[in-house]
């Protein structure tokens, strides 16, 4: 489902050139749920967003069911990830003006549906992470949980095969936090979803297929979960 191969990222900074992936090699299985861990500053968010296109590397390869992300190229590229990929932030991103409905129709409009069957898709999938009588409330009037469930719904509104998360219940209370680790393997049962999640909860990546340890930028640790 996507290979990594010799990952390079550089950042030119005030300060100098800072290398923060270093020569990364990896394979995920299709349906596998891994989990990334690693020290503050280790790398994993800029894997993650390399991953998902929404940054290039400074050097090597990934492909993704097969197509090499980076010989794609502005619109191909965004159609490619609009498709495919879905992104949880620790941060919902959730426009606040706009009503639950209206942020998960996002994806779909983008991808050129008519606002009806954009809204039937939308409200079918936020009924399915359980906000059927949410839905035209705004970012503001809905719980955390709540907000980072309306954002797994616009994740995976486009029915994408690969969900990347980043820190998803980072910024919630343990109770919550367990109720959106329930509803990510919910949705990895039912859609047959990869997921890739960083985390530095503990319990959470104990509970996926396999645990990737980054350290400095590279590839510390790969552990199958056995249990
Ligand atoms: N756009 C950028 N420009 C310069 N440096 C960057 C940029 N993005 C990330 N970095 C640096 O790269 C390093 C790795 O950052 P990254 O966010 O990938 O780490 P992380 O492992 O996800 O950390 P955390 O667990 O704290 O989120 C950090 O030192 C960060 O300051």
């Amino acid at each position: 489902m996507v290979a990594v191969h010799q990952l390079h990222k550089s950042f030119q900074t005030p300060g100098g050139v800072i290398e923060v992936l270093r020569g990364i090699d990896l394979q995920i299985k299709r349906n596998e749920r891994v989990a990334v861990v690693g020290t503050s500053g280790a790398g994993k968010t800029t894997l993650m967003h390399i991953l998902g296109g929404l940054d290039a590397p400074t050097s090597g390869d990934v492909r993704v069911e097969g197509e090499r992300l980076f010989a794609l190229r502005g619109h191909a590229l965004d159609a490619f990830r609009n498709r495919t990929v879905g992104f949880v932030f620790q941060f919902h991103q959730l426009l606040p003006e706009f009503s639950a409905l209206e942020n998960v129709m996002m994806p779909r409009l983008i991808a050129g549906e008519t606002r009806k069957l954009a809204g039937e898709k939308a409200a079918d999938i936020l009924s399915e992470v359980g906000l059927a009588h949410r839905l035209t409330h705004k970012p503001g009037a809905l719980s955390g949980g709540e907000q980072q469930r309306v954002a797994i719904a616009r994740a995976l509104v486009n029915e994408p095969q690969l969900l990347l998360a980043d820190e998803p219940t980072g910024n919630l209370d343990t109770g919550t936090s367990d109720e959106i680790v329930a509803l990510l393997n919910r949705m990895h049962a039912s859609k047959g979803l990869t997921m890739v999640i960083v985390t530095h909860n503990l319990p959470l990546a104990a509970g996926l297929d396999r645990i990737l340890r980054i350290e400095d930028g590279v590839l510390a640790g790969d552990v199958l979960n056995c249990s």
